[in-house]
């Protein structure tokens, strides 16, 4: 028997990479294996006890797997869902027996054949996904019988159960893992050579050695400027200030401070990596220093390249095979997805292969997954998507509810929302309404619904490694107007859950960002904002948990259920989900602006729509303390009072952020006002004619 739902949600990140699977990856790729390393590890152990890992230990042909699984597998009753053990989790299929079918146009001709090749871990996968005879025909000539495609509705809940085991979120890329294990180890040796090399005084980070003679802060100011860097050399002192601040109280130079030898760092890294001074300090903050330089680190690195296979099209098997027999090479993205593979060579063009056109899978990040998850969407429910567009996640609800119920897709950039439609047309998926508004005209629009996926839009600090961009295009302005408008969508997309849902009343909030203004605090704003909300376990089983204080400011001990996501950490995008439970109505004192009432079908209780505006946030109880005003005290959830979005309560922040973005150009933030005045001046001029015109 397994662990129950509860306990298996509970662990913390993933352990470090399987070894085994990871030698396994080797040996296919033709790599020396080292040793293994005695290791006790729980997924190790549990494979070995595994029909999967017992035939994969011993390989059968094809045809004979065929056989064991027509004469016996399909009379073998499915475990209680609950009490799947992580043997019955285990989908990863045979990798070698795929490639083996690619190189051989009998056996992938045959529709049989092709199903066999999975592990019989997958076949039982398979059966379930029989019994629940859901199937979408769209491609199908068969007649159904092996043309079934079906939605398997506990892909994600059984997903969300599986302990993840090592391999799964770093362990499955050649290509980047190898990379990955390259880079950590280079790394490694700088630390410890640098430590052997400085063992008894620490490192000279302030001095000769890295300077230039004449200015004290040379290198860093070489690699910000045209002149070519030592970037190496500069390296080295990240590396060695790093190892100071590990062990500050040995290996601090006499009469130099932390905040000196951090200031040091933090130059280091912009010059190094090219970000913005501002965007190095807010993201180093996340992290002790050794944890910011693996995040920095792994901003340089692609993420590994993942599709999402269309069950409303296809199987993943069969997807899978499909892509190899064109010279893909791939893996399932990990045990935590069923759906997703990774592709670590293609021959072909990704976004242009047949069984791409016909809709049987949407390259999607791995993280972008996630979100949906959290939020979990049954067959037969409504459920709104705030901001959309391109569509990743609308489809993947889709899926998940097998093109039942309704999906309203919604998304104010109508460039955007034309990727969504071509999207939801060419994945076949139907119970997709797409409009385009403001996700804060929400509830106003439509309200009532059984779950809301507020996917918002963010800084892209968790995107860094695809759009670098990033580094050096967000200062303090975007870092207060983001989170301005995330906290009103998020008010808005709270209003627009019905509570009483019989199925649902969940809302999923989630940002491909890492900065605490626009997840925690967003999040927390929210909680204080409307005590008719909780925040629950986000089910996924890996990610680090939220942090309940940050510099300084408490949050709600609740918002560990909230997870954070890094590349350095999990090898995917960086990202944050937070999943509420809305248990309440939103009552009528909650209105301001322009709300009025609506309908809820399943509401016994009558639901206001709610168009509140912002009151204080932690940034004004931080501002009043200043101001030496007496701090409200914090809201618990449940206990605060609705209160309202004031939409100019964020103006005196934005101006403020303005007026610091032009003192560190060196302008005179004065001049801000300037042309207001100027373009009072014409008034006046203007009406001199008139008087004149009087004369
Ligand atoms: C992170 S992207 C969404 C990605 C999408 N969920 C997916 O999986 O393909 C954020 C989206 O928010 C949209 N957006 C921006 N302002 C908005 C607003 N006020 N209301 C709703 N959506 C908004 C943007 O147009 C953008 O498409």
């Amino acid at each position: 028997m397994g662990q129950g739902r509860r306990m298996k949600r509970k662990q913390g990140m993933p352990e470090a990479l399987s070894e085994e699977h990871f030698a396994n990856l080797k040996r296919k790729a033709g790599l020396p294996v080292e040793p293994p390393v005695e290791k006790a590890s729980l997924s190790n152990k549990k494979r070995k006890t595994t029909k999967g890992a017992a035939a994969a230990k011993k390989p059968e042909p094809a045809s004979k797997k065929a056989s064991a699984k027509s004469n016996g597998k399909k009379a073998k009753k499915l475990p209680e869902p609950e009490e799947d053990s992580d043997e019955g989790m285990d989908d990863e299929f045979d990798l070698d027996q795929l490639e083996g079918d690619a190189s051989s146009d009998e056996e992938a001709s045959s529709g049989e054949k092709k199903k066999n090749i999975w592990s019989d871990d997958e076949d039982e996968d398979d059966d379930a996904e029989e019994d629940d005879s859901v199937f979408d025909s769209d491609d199908q000539e068969d007649g159904g019988k092996k043309g079934k495609f079906v939605f398997s509705d506990d892909e994600d809940e059984s997903d969300a159960e599986e302990k993840l085991t090592a391999a799964n979120i770093v362990g499955l890329s050649r290509k980047l893992d190898e990379k990955l294990a390259k880079d950590k180890a280079i790394t490694e040796t700088e630390l410890q050579e640098s430590a052997m090399q400085t063992n008894i005084d620490g490192p000279k980070i302030f001095g000769e050695g890295y300077e230039d003679d004449e200015e004290e802060d040379d290198l860093a100011k070489k690699s910000q400027s045209l002149l070519a860097p030592d970037l190496q050399l500069l390296r080295q002192r990240i590396t060695d200030t790093i190892r100071v601040l590990d062990d500050f109280a040995n290996l601090a130079e006499e009469g130099r401070s932390r905040a000196e030898y951090t200031a040091q760092l933090l130059k280091d890294i912009c010059g190094y990596y090219g970000y913005s001074p501002y965007l190095a300090e807010k993201l180093f903050n996340l992290f002790t220093p050794r944890e910011a330089f693996a995040f920095f680190e792994a901003n340089e690195m692609a993420r590994p390249v993942v599709i999402r296979t269309n069950t409303l099209r296809t199987h993943r098997r069969d997807l899978a095979q499909a892509l190899i027999n064109r010279g893909v090479t791939l893996e399932p993205v990990g045990k935590w997805s069923k759906v997703g593979l990774q592709i670590f060579e293609a021959n072909v063009p990704l976004g242009a292969t047949p069984e791409y056109l016909a809709g049987h899978y949407i390259i999607q990040a791995a993280a972008s997954f996630l979100p949906v998850m959290a939020l979990s969407p049954q067959p037969n429910e409504r459920v709104l998507d705030m901001a959309s567009a391109p569509g990743g996640k609308t489809t993947y609800c889709s899926a998940m509810m097998n093109n039942t119920g309704i999906v309203f897709a919604n998304d104010p950039n109508k460039e955007r929302a034309k990727g969504l439609i071509g999207n939801v047309a060419r994945l076949g998926v139907r119970n997709v309404i797409v409009c385009s508004y403001d996700g804060r005209e929400f509830p106003r629009v439509m309200g009532g619904f059984d779950r809301v996926l507020l996917d918002a839009p963010c800084s892209g600090t968790g995107v860094i490694s695809k759009d670098p961009s990033v580094k050096t295009n967000k200062d303090e302005k975007d870092f207060i107007s983001l989170p301005h408008m995330q906290k009103q969508l998020l008010l808005s997309a709270i209003d627009s859950v019905n509570h009483a849902s019989e199925t649902g009343g969940f809302l999923v909030y989630s940002t491909c960002s890492v900065t605490v203004e626009e997840n925690e605090s967003v999040v927390a704003y929210a909680l204080s904002r409307r005590p008719n909300v909780k925040l629950v376990d986000a089910g996924i089983p890996f990610g680090k948990e939220g942090f309940t204080s940050y510099m300084g400011k408490k949050f709600h001990p609740s918002l560990k259920l909230t997870r954070r996501f890094y590349p350095h950490a999990h090898n995917i995008d960086g990202f944050y989900v937070a999943k509420f439970q809305k248990i309440g109505p939103t009552p009528p004192n909650a209105i301001g602006g322009a709300g009025k009432k609506i309908n809820t079908t399943a509401d016994a209780d009558e639901e206001v729509v709610d168009r509140t505006p912002i009151a204080t946030d932690d940034d004004t109880e931080v501002e009043e303390k200043k101001a030496g005003k007496k701090a409200k005290a914090p809201k618990e959830t449940g206990k605060g009072d609705f209160s309202a979005f004031d939409d100019d309560e964020d103006v005196k922040y934005m101006e403020k952020a303005k007026k610091n973005a032009m003192r560190r150009r060196g302008l005179d933030p004065k001049s801000l006002n300037k042309p207001k005045n100027q373009e009072k001046k014409p008034k006046k001029e203007e009406k001199k004619p008139k008087a004149q015109e009087k004369k």
